[in-house]
Parts: C-alpha cells; sequence; structure tokens
C-alpha cells in the first residue's frame, strides 16, 4: 500500500499581504514561500515596506488583508513556542545591567533556554559578562541583542538591518556568527541597504520597490539575470575580425559588442564563450571579466522608472 506523506511546511508562508498607512501602500500584495534552512536578504529603498513586511510576518502589526505563517502556525504560536528570534536594529536594552545579568535575567522569563555560557561564547560576548550594557559600544550591543534573538534557539532569525553603525571588523565578525548559527539550519531573513552582505551571505535574495516584490531569486541568478558581466580584452586583429568573431560566438546570445582600435568589450551574460572566441585572436591580452552583482541588479532594478 503506498503512503502519501503531506509536505512539510513551508518556513514563512505569505498570500496577499497588504498593507497601508493611509495614503501609503507599505506593502501591497506579496506572496513568499521560504524553505526550512534558508537565507535570504531582503533589500529595497528606503520606504519600500521591508520593516512593515518583517513585523506582519511576526505578528507585530496586523495586515489589512492576506495570510501569513510561520511553520505552518500563526505568528503568535510560533513566538509562544519559542520558535522565532527577531533582532531590531533599535530594540531597547536594559542599560543599567550587566551583560550576564541581562542575559540570564531575560533566559529565566523562559521555559527553556540555549546554555548560557555556549550563547554568549557562540554570539561573541562572553568577556562583556561583567560590563554594562549602556556602556558596550553599538556593535556590542547589537551582538547582545542578537544573543538575546537566540535565546529561545529559535528556528527562524529575523534581522532588521542588523550591521548599521557597525565598523568592518564587527560587520565580519557579526556575519561569522550568523553563518555558523545558518549551519544549525536556521531560517534567517535579513533586511539590509548593504549590498554585498545579500551577496556574501544570502543563497536567496528578494527586491521589494513600493511595498512589491519585484524581484526574488537565487542571488546569483539575480545578479545575472538583471545585470551584465563585462568582458574586456585587447588583440592585434582588425576590429571587423574581431567583431565578426565574437557576434559569432554569441551564437544568438544578447551580448552588446563594441570593438575600437583593438580593444573589445562584450556586455552580457555567459561570457565564457566570448572569453575563448576573444583569447583566440591574434596578440589576444589583457583579458578581463567582471561578473555582476547584486549590486547592479538592485541598481538595474530600483532605478527603473516603470516596473
Ligand atoms: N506606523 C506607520 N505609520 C505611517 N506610515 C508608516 C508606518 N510604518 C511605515 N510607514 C510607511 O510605510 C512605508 C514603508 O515603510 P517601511 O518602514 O516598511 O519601509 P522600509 O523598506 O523598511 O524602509 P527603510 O529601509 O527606510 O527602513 C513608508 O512610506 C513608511 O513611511
Amino acid at each position: 500500500m503506498s503512503q502519501t506523506t503531506a509536505p512539510p511546511p513551508r518556513a514563512i508562508f505569505t498570500r496577499g499581504l497588504r498593507k497601508s498607512f493611509g495614503d501609503v501602500l507599505a506593502v501591497d500584495d506579496v506572496d513568499l514561500d521560504i524553505s526550512p534552512g534558508e537565507i535570504v536578504a531582503l533589500l529595497g529603498p528606503n520606504g519600500a515596506g521591508k520593516t512593515t513586511l518583517i513585523d506582519i510576518i511576526l505578528g507585530l502589526q496586523s495586515p489589512d488583508r492576506g495570510e501569513r505563517m510561520l511553520c505552518g502556525l500563526s505568528p503568535r504560536d510560533a513566538i509562544a513556542r519559542g520558535l522565532v528570534g527577531a533582532l531590531h536594529q533599535h530594540g531597547a536594552l536594559l542599560t543599567d545591567l550587566r551583560v550576564g545579568s541581562l542575559v540570564r535575567f531575560v533566559a529565566d522569563t523562559m521555559e527553556t533556554h540555549r546554555d548560557l555560557d555556549e550563547l554568549m561564547v557562540a554570539t561573541g560576548i562572553e568577556a562583556l559578562a561583567r560590563r554594562r550594557v549602556g556602556k558596550c559600544s553599538g556593535g556590542e550591543q547589537q551582538r547582545i541583542r542578537l544573543a538575546l534573538a537566540l535565546l529561545s534557539d529559535p528556528l527562524f532569525l529575523f534581522l532588521d538591518e542588523p550591521t548599521v553603525g557597525m565598523d568592518v571588523a564587527s560587520r565580519t565578525a557579526f556575519w561569522q556568527i550568523m553563518d555558523d548559527e545558518a549551519q544549525r539550519g536556521r531560517t534567517i531573513v535579513f533586511a539590509t541597504h548593504y549590498l554585498t552582505e545579500a551577496q556574501q551571505y544570502a543563497q536567496r535574495t528578494i527586491i521589494m520597490r513600493s511595498g512589491r516584490v519585484i524581484a526574488d531569486g537565487s542571488t546569483a541568478q539575480l545578479a545575472a539575470d538583471y545585470a551584465d558581466s563585462t568582458l574586456t580584452l585587447r588583440c592585434d586583429a582588425t576590429d571587423t575580425v574581431a567583431r565578426d568573431a565574437l557576434e559569432s560566438a554569441s551564437a544568438g546570445r544578447p551580448w552588446h559588442i563594441t570593438v575600437e582600435g583593438g580593444m573589445v568589450t562584450v556586455r552580457g551574460n555567459d561570457l565564457d564563450d566570448a572569453a575563448r572566441a576573444g583569447l583566440a585572436l591574434p596578440g589576444a591580452r589583457d583579458l578581463s571579466l567582471t561578473h555582476s552583482t547584486i549590486e547592479d541588479a538592485y541598481l538595474a532594478l530600483t532605478t527603473q522608472t516603470t516596473l
């Protein structure tokens, strides 16, 4: 007898989410399916609706319409079961307490929590245990917020602009911690304006604009789909010979080829064949291939005047 098993619930599921504030449509018909263990960057210009969307998914705001579920549960039930951790950039901290006391204080409000010593080491705040929270730097306070967000050992972690104001070393250290946490199978959604963080740490990127999701896919694929890579090289062939060779190598792909005085430039995607054809030209030298980044795709998508 064949047995059918129901597919596991989506980590995050939304359908038709919509929220307006007066005339402002902050979230406009957003459908999301995020699987367990995905690391997702949420990008968009100021006012695109990222924070409102995260707040609705977390149950901090009610949508005007639409549904949202976390692991098949309502936000309230998911939070009650300790499945959700959230880190907001300006989340309030009790600044008079020492760091260790604050972590213990919050842990005491929970039925179960992670081992505190292990958590403080994992989030790099063990050396701060005896320091007053208010005396910690901005980057250190953000690591304290992260420790608190991870206390319940949540399945989901939502980070709203987690590294704003951090210097490069603190940011790198922060993402190293996040990387380790992701290895433990957490689903992580982070909103950021630092596009390199999306490029480096998110397998998937969602781009919002004016409340709508305008792009959603693998970070590498979005970079390739919405922005061009660039190949340049010099050669001794005549411009006509070089152009013909590259056009033949394009095999109909929409490359933008320019050749001027032996300088060849090809913009497009999937340029390996262009590189091969270019290197076969007489006197080929100085080849450089620059891949498109999520920043290029973001700029292309968010600066379009029409969608
Ligand atoms: N409580 C509120 N009352 C009125 N308008 C609001 C409220 N919250 C958000 N908005 C408006 O909704 C829109 C989306 O705001 P939201 O904070 O979600 O954007 P965001 O993408 O997170 O922006 P940022 O990158 O600047 O943080 C903005 O126009 C904002 O002014």
